[in-house]
């Protein structure tokens, strides 16, 4: 059951169309990717799901419900973590944590409970009464997020929440979404890191000018853009007798041999290398190393949208 439906979403500045009839859901329990070049219009994309900006178009519905900025009862399903930060530096991030969870009517022992779990959720539980002023950017990010929590929300939209932090902080994050998601909280992401991608999310969109380019799990654009596998061995024996052998399987695009190397194109690598092992053993090649590399979403961005996602 979807969390968020986002349907025909549109938005125009003069004559710029940011965002062009963009649709996507997102499930329980499920993380989705908004991947795109800059501008693609994805910060605009979420702030007409959050409500902070009106659409020209579409529909946002949150747990079957039309979602708009005065209905408070699906504005209360929807966690947002914007890039920009929002804190008071001179407060500690346990005084922080109280003065936004006022705004959610969070107060007394309730309050207190729930600053203490964010605090955890994020990893900042020890430097709770120290002042924000005093934390790193990543910290700050880290108790951005924890403010995005305060409400329990099902829908938690994080705006390329490791952009420019600490790796001790972009760990943090990356495990507080993993384990947020693992509790059934419906996620999305975006960033300008593929690997963030590749580790978080169970599907990734591709925006570029306002449009979405193609949707789906990692594998399935790899597939739909036709980007195949490659495999290096390397092995003892007659390599160029033997890929004359590999050549002929159903399978395998591509065979190069350099001395003890070989390099095949395959489509689906685990499915073929059983085969070429068989064939290998069978033609005398022992193979001293296998090396599998599947196309990344790198290459399925760059292929879609002619850009590469960082620039
Ligand atoms: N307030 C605004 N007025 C006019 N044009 C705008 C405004 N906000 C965004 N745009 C334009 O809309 C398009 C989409 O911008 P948006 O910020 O949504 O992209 P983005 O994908 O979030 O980019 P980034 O990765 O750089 O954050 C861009 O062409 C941008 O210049």
């Amino acid at each position: 059951m979807p969390i968020l439906e986002i349907t025909d979403l549109t938005k125009r500045y003069g004559d710029t169309l940011a965002v062009d009839g963009v649709s996507f859901s997102i499930d329980e329990g499920e993380t989705y990717g908004l991947l795109g070049p800059n501008g693609a219009g994805k910060t605009t994309t979420i702030s007409m799901i959050v409500g902070v900006l009106d659409r020209d178009g579409g529909e946002v519905r949150l747990d079957g419900r039309l979602h708009s900025v005065t209905n408070a009862e699906t504005k209360a399903l929807i966690g947002y973590v914007p890039q920009d930060l929002a804190l008071y530096q001179d407060l500690t991030a346990r005084e922080n944590l109280r003065f936004f969870g006022r705004l959610y009517g969070l107060a007394g022992a309730e309050g207190t409970r729930k600053v203490g779990e964010v605090l955890e959720a994020v990893g900042l539980s020890d430097r709770a009464n120290e002042q924000v002023a005093k934390f790193s950017g990543g910290m700050m990010r880290r108790l951005n997020i924890a403010i995005g929590l305060l409400n329990k929300p099902r829908l938690l939209i994080l705006d390329e929440p490791t952009a420019g932090v600490d790796p001790q902080s972009r760990n943090a994050i990356l495990n507080t979404v993993q384990q947020l998601a693992g509790e059934g909280v419906a996620v999305l992401y975006t960033t300008h890191y593929m690997e963030e991608a590749e580790r978080l999310c169970d599907r990734v969109g591709i925006v570029d000018l306002g449009r979405m380019k193609a949707e789906g799990t990692r594998r399935e654009l790899v597939s739909l853009v036709g980007e195949n596998d490659r495999v290096l061995l390397k092995g003892d024996g007659d390599m160029k007798q033997a890929a004359a052998v590999l050549s002929g399987m159903p399978d395998i695009k591509q065979v190069t041999v350099d001395g003890a190397d070989a390099e095949l194109i395959v489509t689906d690598a685990r499915g073929t290398l059983p085969g070429v092992f068989e064939t290998l053993t069978r033609a005398g090649v022992h193979v001293r190393s296998v090396e599998v590399r599947e196309p990344d979403l790198e290459a399925v961005f760059l292929h879609l949208t002619g850009k590469a996602l960082r620039d």
